[in-house]
């Protein structure tokens, strides 16, 4: 959910009447697991982006990490270059295991519902160096 907003005046949205003062909660994990924008919603498919023009700054809606309109978030640029950069750090300094035994499938993609939302259960890997030893002191 985005932090509640409250309509400045009486309007009419999606065949719902909102009069003037409602607060209103835009539910934006509803709205990226919704089949009507997203082709098999449920799945990890990172490679669904590629290719397309889908902005993350508030402007398609069916998308907003960050939110919309004049409270979007306003670290939104930092936030994507530091998830960026360390992102790129940990798959450059490092091959990912799993542990034995484990196999991608078993690996539990539910979630606990909050401000962010976070697994369920712990996530377990085994981190190998790939790079100089030196480079990680
Ligand atoms: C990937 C990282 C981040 C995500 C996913 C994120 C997400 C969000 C979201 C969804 C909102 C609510 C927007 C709305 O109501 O429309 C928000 C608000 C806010 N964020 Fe972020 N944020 C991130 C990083 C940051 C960073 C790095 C800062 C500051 C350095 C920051 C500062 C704020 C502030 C101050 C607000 C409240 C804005 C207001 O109510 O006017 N966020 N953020």
């Amino acid at each position: 959910m985005l932090p509640p907003r409250t309509s400045l005046e009486d309007c009419h949205i999606a065949g719902y009447d909102i009069p003037k003062g409602t607060i209103l909660m835009v539910n934006t994990w509803s709205i990226g697991r919704n089949s009507r924008y997203w082709e098999s919603p449920e799945e990890f498919i990172p490679k669904r982006f590629e290719g397309k023009d889908i902005d993350v700054t508030g402007q398609h809606f069916m998308l907003l990490p960050f939110g919309s309109g004049r409270r979007k978030c306003p670290g939104y640029s930092l936030g994507i270059r530091i998830i960026r950069a360390t992102l790129a750090n940990l798959l450059h300094g490092f091959n990912w295991q799993l542990p034995d035994g484990i196999n991608p499938q078993d690996i539990s993609m539910d979630e606990i519902y909050g401000l962010t939302t976070h697994p369920k259960l712990p996530l377990h890997f085994i981190m190998v160096p790939r790079l100089p030893h030196h480079l990680y002191k």
